[in-house]
């Protein structure tokens, strides 16, 4: 199956290395707009070009991989170019409804995703949510694009997918900020800058290892790690004293509100 990118940015150069463990997948091509971006994508052997026109015929599904401001002016050029009739289509873009996608597309058969950058390590998560079951059925090959770099589970009810985005697709960053501050803090403590960081991203990797084995219980680990009147229980303390919990959780409902806020804006506002 040849399959067409629309951007080739961030998340597309992640999609693509998935891409290439898809034994379905015979060949991508790559619609990107900046010259730098897409020669950086030949460098790394990939078929780009500038507009949709220069996409080739017989495509068996297009990829939406531009920011959601960008989605209506992607849209319009692809449906312009490429006969959408019947041809899954699969965006990736926060806060852009099915409703909106198929307004500009005027056809295809659409899937929205929220996937998030640890596809690029092969440990991604991305959740789906279809218009309907024959665009699920359709668009069978390009997901396994997604299954072939993470976790690809489903949404029936496509608001989840601010949920979502609030949960997996944003929260690489907040893990990203936790490391950050744990190694930070160690090399303010004395312990050198190589040290610390590898240690902040062990110790995030071992425990997040063992909180997805079989039958774990996070709030069981967190007990096992922490003994009565020692280290861990004064640090939690601190954190509990500080409000980690419901800053964390309020960042993610900000995260959330912003997806739906995203759905109901015009993208050009
Ligand atoms: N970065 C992340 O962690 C995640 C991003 N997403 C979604 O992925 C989408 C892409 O995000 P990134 O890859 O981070 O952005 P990016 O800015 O790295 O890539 C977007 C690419 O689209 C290109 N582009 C702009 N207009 C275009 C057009 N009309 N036709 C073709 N290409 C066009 C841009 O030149 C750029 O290279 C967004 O909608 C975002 O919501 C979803 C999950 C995680
Ligand atoms: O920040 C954003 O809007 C995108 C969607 C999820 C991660 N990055």
């Amino acid at each position: 199956m040849k399959i067409a990118f629309i951007g080739g940015g961030v998340m597309a150069s992640a999609l693509l290395q998935a891409a290439a463990r898809v034994p379905e997948i015979t060949a991508v091509h790559v619609v990107e707009p900046l010259a730098a971006r897409r020669e950086k994508l030949a460098a790394d052997g990939v078929a780009a070009c500038a507009t949709p026109a220069d996409l080739p015929a017989g495509l068996g599904a297009c990829l939406l991989c531009v920011k959601p401001q960008d989605m209506p002016q992607a849209c319009a050029g692809l449906a312009a170019a490429v006969d959408l009739d019947g041809l899954p289509v699969i965006s990736i873009a926060a806060g852009t409804t099915i409703a909106r996608l198929r307004g500009w597309l005027g056809g295809g058969l659409i899937v929205r995703t929220m996937p998030n950058t640890p596809l690029r390590a092969g440990q991604g998560c991305t959740f789906a949510c279809a218009a309907d079951p024959a665009a699920a059925e359709a668009a069978a090959v390009p997901l396994k694009i997604f299954a072939a770099a993470g976790l690809l589970l489903w949404l029936d009810d496509e608001r989840l997918l601010d949920a979502a985005t609030a949960l997996s697709g944003s929260g690489p960053a907040y893990v990203y900020l936790l490391i950050e501050t744990m190694a930070r803090t160690a090399r303010e403590m004395g312990i050198e800058a190589d040290a610390a960081l590898a240690a902040a991203v062990a110790t995030v990797s071992g425990a997040a290892a063992m909180a997805g084995g079989p039958g774990a219980d996070p709030a069981e680990l967190r007990r096992q790690v922490t003994s009565k009147g020692g280290t861990t229980k004064a640090a939690l303390d601190t954190l509990e004293a500080a409000g980690f919990a419901p800053a964390l959780a309020a960042a993610m409902e900000a995260a959330r509100q912003r997806g739906a806020e995203l759905a109901g804006e015009e993208p050009d506002a």
